[in-house]
């Protein structure tokens, strides 16, 4: 018999037959009893190392749950609910489970309680121990940021400020004085590209945000932060959580419930957009949940609350160095899930599009029925009125790049409430970007009590001129401007364009109706009013920004061909589309300031290389001087622009060597938004004043060897004229403009130069020193009396 291939033997062989056997069999299966003891003694070893923590866990009271936490007094967030905030309505709404029971998930053998329904999110969190002094020996440097276009959320962001310093001042080992930047004047590049450095070396420092913002569905300074954050975050040289360093932020948003009454339908959706970004840009570093205040309800209730719980984050970060787990926001599982797949829907899309408007925008809103109809209605009259125009559609155009866009909207929809405001101001909205008004000198001129400046210096009379923009949007911000809140602001073109046909008929039909209003005013004269149905002038200077419209040179040809002559003025922002302007009969820009830092306080460019662009349109208007008459328009405002300024204009004036230098005094309209953009009364200048300005400027220029003089001024609009020699012949100011020669020159099809059009000598009365009211006309005080004319 064989045994495992091995001859059968006798008893006494067969013990090491046995032994063999036994042998043999280790030897084939040595390696799987080997590995099945060692599997044995980990589970062994697994199974211990188990129950001994377990036993510890169940014996501690000490676990927080979201019901501890709120009725734990001096929780260390928040004692009690929070339900103001964004984040939070989400979580109610939500079926996801809340951060508190997904810290309490973490932990394995902790007991779930039922969820409540619908679960509220209180806000605190698990208390942690302060760590040793070593441990969290750094300081945290609270920096508020706040974006304001009509000045609310600045105010209120300096009584945040206020209100901080005094929760914060029993902490000033921990926390350090916080401190407050408006958005728009800060470069992105040094707080929101990586976290700032801190000037104290000695100390570890980090930087704590909260951001107050309001939301706009115009375009504002906000628009290029959000697309700042989002191109940081897409940006693949720079790490997707750039701000990580950061010690927290915290996002707090003001919206308006009339307008835009849930989220869907916009309600602050720009701080949600903030908040999004900021929770990508800094890993998670939410320290407190996105707070929200309805400004016409609850912004004092709201903002109280959530600076309560920004207050305790702060005390919180800073004594234990971190965020510590379970905070609202700081690394939450299920939040980081929602916002990466956000993320990953938004792949393939710009950047900067995107970040423009939320998804929410584009959903229909309240009213949107009536709104179809309307712009309907108002699409109709435009298209029968445009039937001879070249591109009757809407053109998509990117104002800056030319590229065309996909999603086109209008810049001043119907239904929008800058529509509502412009023409609650008098303004006529016509198609979706432009609009048209009749200035107080045109009803003023109709009356014979004289027109303005335009008339004493270039010989146009107020009731013949038509005022009016192609484009509602600016992209500056300037102070002395009324017409914040209500003109949208931006970089760049990103509407539907209206045929330039269809705004020029528009504009006339606007005008018109207002002129035929004017029928049943009393004093109005018959002849003037005969007059003022032939329009013959147009100030392209509304509001806004003209050459921002992409078909402005088609636009002014319409003009010119109907023999109306055009004053354009910009704000030297766009030196592209300045150097492609057709000649107009008189081209402007706006000097607001002598030097960058004095234009970023005035003029508040969005654009961030403003005062390169400046310079550029300076350098543009030089090379135009010969083919059109220029104009560099100052408008002083006192604690602003003026003083010691003078040189500073006077170098100015060199570079760009205008055919004129209009300059006058601010005008105060006394309304909230310009009291918020810190202007008064006091802000305006006297005529002295003004004229001792132009006295000293007219030296400096004398001083550079720069030929100009005072030519002219109109002291009833506080307004004054320096000209250039050019127009100084045969010992008498040329001020004035000769139309028709205007006219034949541009018929001509040949070059011409700003003499070719030069009229006849400046009236006496208008020259420097004789007041500048046509005697033709009669002065009249503020309720219509005559006024006895002063003249220096
Ligand atoms: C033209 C305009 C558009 C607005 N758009 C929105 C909006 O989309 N969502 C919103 O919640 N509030 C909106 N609001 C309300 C403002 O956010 C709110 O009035 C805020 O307090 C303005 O702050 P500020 O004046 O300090 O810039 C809008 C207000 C205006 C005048
Ligand atoms: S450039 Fe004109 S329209 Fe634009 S903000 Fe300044 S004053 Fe207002």
């Amino acid at each position: 018999m064989e045994v495992f291939g091995r001859p059968a033997a006798g008893s006494k062989d067969r013990g090491f037959l046995i032994h063999g056997l036994i042998l043999d069999q280790w030897h084939e299966y040595r390696y799987i009893l080997l590995l099945a003891a060692v599997l044995f003694g980990l589970a062994v070893v697994v199974y211990f190392d188990w129950r001994l923590p377990r036993e510890r866990f169940t014996s501690s009271p000490a676990v927080s749950t979201p019901e501890h936490a709120t009725a734990e007094p001096g929780g260390r967030l928040d004692e009690k609910p929070q339900s103001t905030t964004l984040a939070e309505r989400e979580d109610e709404r939500s079926e996801k489970p809340g951060p508190y029971e997904n810290a309490a998930m973490r932990l394995p053998f902790v007991s779930l309680r039922p969820r409540p329904s619908p679960k509220r999110v209180t806000g605190s969190k698990v208390d942690r121990k302060p760590k040793s002094e070593s441990s969290a020996n750094g300081r945290i440097q609270p920096l508020i940021f706040f974006s304001s276009l009509t000045g609310t959320t600045e105010k209120r962001a300096q009584l945040f400020l206020s209100e901080l310093q005094t929760s914060l001042k029993d902490h000033s080992s921990a926390v350090l004085e916080p401190q407050i930047h408006d958005l728009s004047y800060i470069d992105y590049d040094d707080f929101y590209v990586t976290p700032p450095k801190s000037q104290n070396t000695d100390q570890h420092v980090q930087f704590f945000y909260l951001l107050l913002l309001p939301s706009y569905n115009i375009d504002t300074a906000l628009d290029n932060f959000l697309a700042h954050l989002q191109e940081t975050h897409h940006d693949f040289r720079i790490d997707t959580a750039p701000l990580s360093g950061l010690a927290g932020y915290s996002v707090f948003g003001f919206g308006d419930k009339d307008g835009w009454g849930t989220e869907e339908e916009g309600f602050c959706w720009q701080a949600i957009e903030v908040d999004k970004w900021m929770a990508k840009l800094t890993g998670r570093k939410r320290a407190y949940p996105l707070g929200s205040a309805d400004v016409k309800s609850d912004v004092e209730r709201g903002l109280g609350e959530w600076r309560d719980g920004v207050v305790k984050a702060l005390l919180d970060v800073a004594a234990h160095g971190d965020l510590g787990e379970g905070v609202t926001g700081s690394g939450d599982a299920v939040e980081s899930d929602e916002e990466d797949a956000e993320e990953a829907a938004e792949q393939g899309t710009s950047p900067r599009t995107e970040a423009r408007r939320p998804t929410k925008q584009k959903r229909p809103q309240k009213n949107s029925r009536v709104d179809d109809l309307e712009d309907l209605g108002r699409k109709t009259s435009f298209q029968s009125m445009d039937s001879s125009s070249e591109s009757p559609s809407p053109l998509p155009i990117d104002f800056n790049t030319s590229t065309t866009l996909q999603a086109t909207k209008a810049m001043v929809p119907v239904s929008s409430p800058t529509h509502a405001a412009l023409t609650k101001q008098g303004y006529t909205i016509i198609g979706t970007h432009s609009g048209v008004k009749i200035c107080r000198w045109t009803k003023s001129a109709l009356r014979g009590r004289g027109s303005c400046y335009k008339y004493s210096f270039y010989g146009i009379k107020s009731h013949i001129c038509m005022e009016t923009t192609p484009s509602l949007s600016c992209s500056n911000k300037c102070v002395f401007c009324w017409r914040h809140g209500t003109n949208p602001v931006g970089t760049t073109w990103r509407w539907q364009v209206d045929p330039p046909k269809m705004i020029f008929e528009g504009a006339k039909e606007g005008h018109y109706k207002k002129i035929k209003m004017m029928r049943g005013v009393p004093g109005v004269r018959a002849e003037r009013f005969q007059e003022a149905m032939q329009i013959r002038h147009c100030a392209l200077s509304l509001v806004g920004e003209p050459i921002f419209y992409p078909h402005i040179n088609e636009f002014v040809a319409m003009l010119h061909k109907e023999r109306i002559s055009s004053f354009l003025v910009c704000n030297a922002q766009h030196p592209d589309q300045l150097a492609a302007l057709k000649p107009v009969t008189q081209l402007y820009v706006s000097i607001d300031a002598s030097n960058a830092e004095s234009l970023r306080r005035v003029d508040r460019p969005l654009h961030r290389d403003y005062w390169q662009r400046f310079l550029r349109c300076l350098d543009i208007l030089r090379e135009k001087r010969f083919r059109m008459r220029t104009v560099f328009r100052l408008t002083l405002v006192k604690g602003f622009n003026i003083e010691e300024e003078v040189e500073g204009y006077a170098d100015l004036v060199a570079l760009g060597l205008p055919c004129f230098v209009e300059i006058k005094g601010v005008t105060y309209c006394g309304t909230s938004s310009s009291a918020g953009a810190g202007l008064t009364m006091q802000n305006v200048p006297f005529y002295d004043e003004i004229t001792t300005f132009v006295e000293a400027l007219n030296a400096a220029l004398e001083r550079k060897g720069l030929e100009y003089g005072i030519a002219a001024e109109h002291a009833h609009s506080c307004c004054v004229l320096i000209a250039s020699k050019r127009f100084y012949v045969e010992q008498k100011w040329h001020t004035l403009i000769d139309y028709e020669n205007f006219f034949e020159c541009l018929k001509s099809g040949k070059e011409f130069s700003p003499e070719d059009y030069m009229g006849p000598p400046t009236p006496e009365w208008a020259t420097w020193g004789n007041g500048g009211f046509d005697p033709a006309d009669t002065r009249v005080d503020r309720k219509g009396k005559p006024k006895i004319e002063k003249v220096r």
